[in-house]
């Protein structure tokens, strides 16, 4: 049985005075700038709070505005929901309430406690968010890309190396940790390792920018920006709203990563025009057939990246990438003249010649090089070569 985690009373709001309402109590909106949940108890509570100072007319509207919102949101879970979307999004001010009387209280994991890792990042992400976007509004960071230097061309230079070495170009990530593997690299130097690994060959560098789960930041991203490494550069961040596109923009991305686990199909359209607006390139990652069938439906769509884990399980397989582009889905790949990164879990020359050989023409990889006292000698021992030259 769920344990009762809280229990108090409702000053001015008991059960008799709240009307009977047909939504689900415990909805609330995806919308991180939203962070009201419109339960019944709130929007009761707002509309008495209203009541003296609003005009009933203009209160009317409101009240009608709030409940299409509620609505919307309700749409948008549903939509998400049956695209196969499993990660759901944080409910703003945790478990859902319940009435007995005056009493409210809440039960435990009732949908206020993540399921998987994954969907415990993303919750964190929103928090993390709307902190950001309160210091950093999306009017500021706009005035700051005006001014911002050019980026770098990404997807060039994959395709670039991908001709020039016969092997997939390499993204090469800089990643000092991970939720599944722990510290990976005790002395972490980010501009060190973005130096080696130019230097050994990397057509481009992915920086991870997720403080809590990675150890990563956007000042690393900026550092190797600003020391003047030319590779182009990925932001490897969980993007849940489009204002952190135009932060990695001002932080020195060239690329940003879209997870369509996490996102939407409407989403994904909206953040890839965005990208094109900002001159980024989106790295869009699938994991199953699911995703990767969403995604080819989507128009504009330039590189795919199938990963090998399993970012709700962790589970590392790299026969992935070869199950997702055989058939009809490896040939609309062709067709469409899509790049696609294989990604995660790549360790030996064997497993980027099996990749290779399943038809990616990049890969991404962070453990095996980035553990390597010299991470560009980490490259050398990837291929089976040096790809320097
Ligand atoms: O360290 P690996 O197994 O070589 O994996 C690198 C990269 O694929 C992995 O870090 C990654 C792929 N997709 C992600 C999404 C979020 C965070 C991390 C990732």
């Amino acid at each position: 049985m769920e344990g009762l985690i809280s229990l108090k009373t409702t000053p001015g709001i008991s059960s008799q005075s709240i009307p009977s309402f047909n939504h689900p109590p415990n909805f609330f909106l995806r919308r991180s700038s939203m962070d009201l949940p419109l339960r019944r108890s709130n929007f009761f509570a707002i509309r008495a709070h209203q009541s003296d100072t609003v005009s009933p007319k203009k209160e009317e509207d409101e009240d009608a505005l709030k409940v299409k919102e509620w609505e919307v949101g309700m749409f948008q879970n549903e939509v998400a929901a049956s695209q196969g979307i499993r990660i759901r999004r944080r409910p703003p001010t945790g478990p859902p309430l319940h009435y007995v009387g005056p009493f409210e209280f809440r039960l435990q994991n009732e949908g206020n406690t993540p399921r998987n890792i994954l969907e415990e990042i993303v919750w964190h992400k929103d928090m993390e968010v709307s902190e950001m976007k309160g210091k950093k509004p999306l009017a500021a960071l706009k005035k700051v890309i005006e001014n911002a230097p050019p980026t770098r061309d990404f997807v060039g230079a994959l395709k670039a190396a991908h001709s020039r070495a016969g092997l997939p170009g390499l993204i090469a990530e800089v990643k000092k940790a991970s939720p599944s593997r722990g510290i990976l690299r005790e002395n972490f130097d980010p501009v060190e390792i973005a130096r080696a690994y130019e230097k050994g060959g990397a057509a481009c560098l992915s920086v991870l920018t997720d403080e809590k789960y990675f150890k990563g930041s956007f000042e690393n991203l900026e550092a190797i920006r600003n020391a003047g490494v030319k590779c182009p550069l990925l932001c490897k961040e969980f993007v849940i709203d489009a204002w952190q596109i135009y932060y990695a923009r001002i932080k020195g991305a060239d690329a940003i990563l879209l997870i369509a686990a996490v996102l939407p199909d409407l989403d994904i359209r909206y953040m890839i025009k965005i990208c094109k607006m900002l001159g980024l390139a989106a790295l869009v990652e699938v994991h199953d057939e699911r995703e990767m069938d969403r995604v080819l439906g989507i128009e504009g769509i330039e590189l795919i990246g199938i990963n090998n884990r399993n970012l709700e399980t962790f589970e590392v397989d790299i026969s992935n990438t070869k199950k997702l582009l055989e058939g009809e889905r490896g040939q609309m790949i062709r067709q469409k003249d899509i790049i696609v990164v294989g990604e995660s879990g790549l360790f030996t020359p064997d497993d980027v010649a099996y990749v290779q050989e399943a038809g990616v023409r990049a890969v991404l990889v962070g453990e095996s090089i980035v553990k390597q006292s010299d991470p560009g000698k980490g490259i050398t021992g990837l291929f089976g070569k040096d790809i320097s030259l």
